[in-house]
């Protein structure tokens, strides 16, 4: 899905009508788009509220309460306009809707043991200047519902209302969506920093024929880009032919880094994968270890024979190492062996100052990349750090955050989608290094490593919560890893 100007949008939206296409087919193709997305996160029925303004945005969300309820979901709707206010197409969805939806007229109130959605329709694409008194207040409602009753979740049609679409700037009482379904492409503001809060995880519903102008140099990390990398494998593999990764991970305190890295990269298809440990903790950690997982004693890291592997990864947990180890690692990085740069070792780059090359995949979060550039203070935007960033080392990036940023030199900015709140924990990092590190020791590239990784690492998370199987509070990194195999499998069948 592509990137683009509100502008450009309605010039596409316009041609792809003047071409035949009806304004009430584009509303019907992109809400069965939004239920079919909304009931992949929500796969119990519950209730939706739709919160309907003037115009088609209120359209689109009248249509989604139809097809839910065809599903099995009670619906009711709350708008602040009479009837004879609304657009055409928005008055034909409502009187398709039988029986008739109820209409709220005091906030709606949650139903014991039931999921609920608050759909935001007030405000999409058409909205111009500082929202409306009335819009406003249903802004705030929305918000305030949300944030005091925890089985609350707000889904945004196209864009969170108060959130300037080309701007990203929200202006107060912005809904706060948890999810925002984007009709046709992301409008361009909802990836700036401003806007993350507001705009949650995005949902890219394509409308079929549309021909928009696309933001330069900016693209979406999507099923659809992915599905390709993980193609049935050939009949007649063998593991020498998936790479053997070498992992140099884990110290006294922080053994849990390195088995939660070496699993994940076994998982993401990894042929081999040996861990190096110094002989300390290796008695401590080897019994803990997954057996299918050859951990190595090592005096130093000096001893590490490097033609073995067909990737590094290097970091999680090494806690600060000795000159020797230090200088075993610089060998490494220098060998040119696709190398996957995380945590401690991202810290000892920084203070060794040393450029990472092109073979190198770096995977920083704010505080590690702000170690890695003394210059990152300057810049208030995340994408300037990534550019950053690029000017200083040729190394790949993943620069993790609400919205991770995927990025090398001479390529776009890739922001991912998925994801969720609860990834905020420990170990989460080290899950992502270890996927990205087990695709690049089958053959990958680092970038498209990256970008497998960081969609596939947010896809699992949210669905170990829509499984139920874990929620914000309670997802760990294990959690995370044991989805990757529903994430795989979700991501190669296309799903949002
Ligand atoms: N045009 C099309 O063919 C399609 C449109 N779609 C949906 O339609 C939306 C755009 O629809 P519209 O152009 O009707 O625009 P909106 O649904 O954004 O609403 C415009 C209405 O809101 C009022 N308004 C504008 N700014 C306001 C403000 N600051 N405070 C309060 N009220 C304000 C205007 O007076 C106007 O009546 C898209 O975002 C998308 O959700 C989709 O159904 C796909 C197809």
């Amino acid at each position: 899905m592509k990137v683009c100007s509100t502008e450009n949008m309605q010039i596409a939206e316009r041609e792809l009508i003047v071409s035949g296409t009806p304004a009430r087919t584009l509303m019907k193709l992109a809400s069965s788009g939004i239920a079919e997305s909304l009931m992949q996160f929500f796969p119990d029925p519950g209730l939706c509220v739709a919160y309907v303004g003037k115009g088609n945005n209120g359209g689109d969300a009248l249509t989604v309460l139809n097809i839910l309820k065809q599903h099995g979901w009670e619906i009711g709707f709350r708008t602040a306009y009479p009837r004879n206010e609304w657009s055409e197409l928005s008055v034909r969805q409502l009187a398709e809707i039988s029986p008739p939806p109820q209409e709220y007229q005091a906030p709606p109130l949650p139903r014991t043991g039931k999921p609920m959605i608050l759909l935001d329709g007030l405000l999409g694409i058409g909205a111009k200047g500082m929202l409306r008194r009335e819009i406003s207040a249903l802004c705030a409602e929305m918000n305030y519902i949300r944030n005091r009753c925890g089985a609350i979740r707000t889904v945004a049609i196209d864009i969170p209302t108060g959130v300037d679409p080309d701007t990203g700037m929200p202006q107060q009482n912005a809904v706060e969506a948890d999810f925002t379904m984007c009709i046709g492409a992301v409008k361009q503001g909802l990836l700036d920093d401003d806007a993350t809060l507001f705009a949650g995880r995005l949902v890219c519903i394509d409308l079929p024929g549309l021909h928009v102008q696309a933001l330069p140099a900016t693209e979406l990390i999507t099923s659809s880009r992915l599905t390709k990398f993980l193609s049935a494998r050939p009949y007649t593999d063998y593991k020498n032919k998936r790479g053997h990764i070498g992992v140099i991970a884990g110290s006294e305190g922080m053994l849990g880094a390195a088995r939660l890295c070496c699993e994940a990269a076994l998982r993401a298809g990894a042929g081999l994968v040996t861990l190096h440990v110094h002989k300390n903790v290796y008695p401590l950690i080897a019994p803990s270890m997954p057996p299918e997982i050859m951990v190595r004693p090592v005096d130093s890291y000096a001893d590490i024979s490097i033609r073995t592997f067909s990737a590094f990864l290097i970091g999680p947990g090494i806690g600060s190492v000795s000159e020797e180890d230090a200088e075993a690692i610089r060998l490494i990085l220098e060998t040119g062996t696709p190398t996957v740069l995380d945590a401690d070792g991202l810290n000892l780059a920084a203070a060794m100052q040393w450029n990472l090359g092109e073979h190198v995949l770096a995977t920083p979060h704010h505080g590690e990349i702000r170690r890695l550039l003394p210059d990152a203070d300057n810049y208030a935007i995340r994408a300037d750090i990534a550019d950053c960033f690029l000017a200083e080392h040729e190394a790949a990036l993943v620069y993790k955050g609400a919205r991770t940023i995927v990025t090398q030199r001479g390529k776009p900015l890739f922001y991912n989608i998925t994801g969720d709140p609860g990834m905020a924990t420990a170990g989460q990092g080290d899950v992502l290094a270890g996927i990205c590190g087990g695709f690049i020791s089958q053959g990958e590239s680092l970038l498209v490593s990256a970008v497998l990784g960081v969609y596939l690492c947010g896809r699992a998370s949210e669905m170990a919560i829509s499984a139920g199987e874990a929620t914000q509070q309670t997802l760990t990194a294990g959690d995370t890893l044991r989805h990757l195999p529903s994430a795989i499998l979700s991501t190669a069948r296309l799903c949002y």
